[in-house]
């Protein structure tokens, strides 16, 4: 049933970037963004620090959960994903069913200095280079929507402007293919894009599959302490957290509980 969910934010990026396209053309974006200093890996480099590493992420709503943060005051949570030690952001920028925006992103890329990821669904190249000149630090790259052959391409993109790509998979076969187009930072989901079904041991139970020089990143469903916890006996370098952090009425104290584990 979701899965029509699924492919319409797929077909809605595609709109998205058609749209933009009319603003930029794809050879204006890629001269603009070759002119400019590349990045320096920025992202991967926070996650390698040891330890397990934190990624917080700004989302307004989910199609899973609707509005989560009717208010939603974004400069102040980045602030506060910042002081309370968070080593990247992963902001949001699909506008239809997540409620996030380029402007949002960029008004927080001025507010607070960590890495950030640009959370988006990337159909084309061109949102790579408009991510990397709204100054992100990484995208994501979904291996549900992308071929081996297409990961690879973008990750050579990401490769020539300095920024990470965040391969996410969802089961064995994606690892595979991750693994192939060369990805060095790879997550796995603990949600099925497809059904929005969470299975928490998702990551645990793929992560002897990721060779372990990769940056091995266990996304969502993350609603307790102790699942931090259990992420970070399982093995896992990093963790993507949204929707706990984003309903805590003190996210920079969670998240130094969070730090402590
Ligand atoms: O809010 P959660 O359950 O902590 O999840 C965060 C993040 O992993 C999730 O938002 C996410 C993972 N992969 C995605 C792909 C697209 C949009 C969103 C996502």
């Amino acid at each position: 049933m979701n899965q029509t969910v699924l492919n319409e934010l797929a077909e809605y990026a595609a709109e998205r970037v058609k749209r933009d396209m009319q603003r930029a053309s794809k050879e204006e974006l890629i001269s603009r963004a070759l002119s400019r200093q590349t990045g320096t890996f920025r992202f991967e480099n926070a996650l390698k620090k040891g330890g397990l590493s934190l990624i917080c992420e700004i989302k307004k709503a989910s199609p899973s959960k609707g509005v989560i943060d009717a208010a939603f005051p974004y400069i102040k949570i980045a602030q506060s994903y910042e002081s309370g030690g968070a080593d990247a952001v992963s902001c949001l920028t699909e506008p239809r069913w997540f409620m996030g925006s380029d402007e949002i992103f960029e008004e927080i890329r001025t507010a607070i200095r960590i890495p950030m990821l640009r959370k988006d669904f990337t159909v084309d190249d061109y949102q790579i280079y408009q991510a990397f000149l709204m100054g992100a630090d990484a995208v994501l790259l979904i291996c549900t929507l992308l071929d081996t052959r297409r990961l690879q391409s973008y990750l050579a993109v990401c490769d020539r402007l300095g920024i990470t790509a965040l391969v996410e998979t969802h089961n064995e076969e994606e690892i595979k293919s991750a693994l192939k187009a060369g990805a060095r930072v790879i997550g796995v989901n603990n949600r099925n894009l497809k059904d929005f079904t969470v299975d928490i041991s998702n990551a645990a139970r793929l992560r002897e599959r990721i060779p372990s020089d990769k940056i091995f990143v266990a996304e969502s469903g993350v609603a307790s302490l102790e699942d931090v916890n259990k992420l970070k006996n399982a093995g896992a370098d990093a963790v993507l957290v949204g929707e706990f952090l984003m309903r805590s009425k003190e996210p920079a104290a969670l998240l130094g509980q969070m730090r402590a584990i």
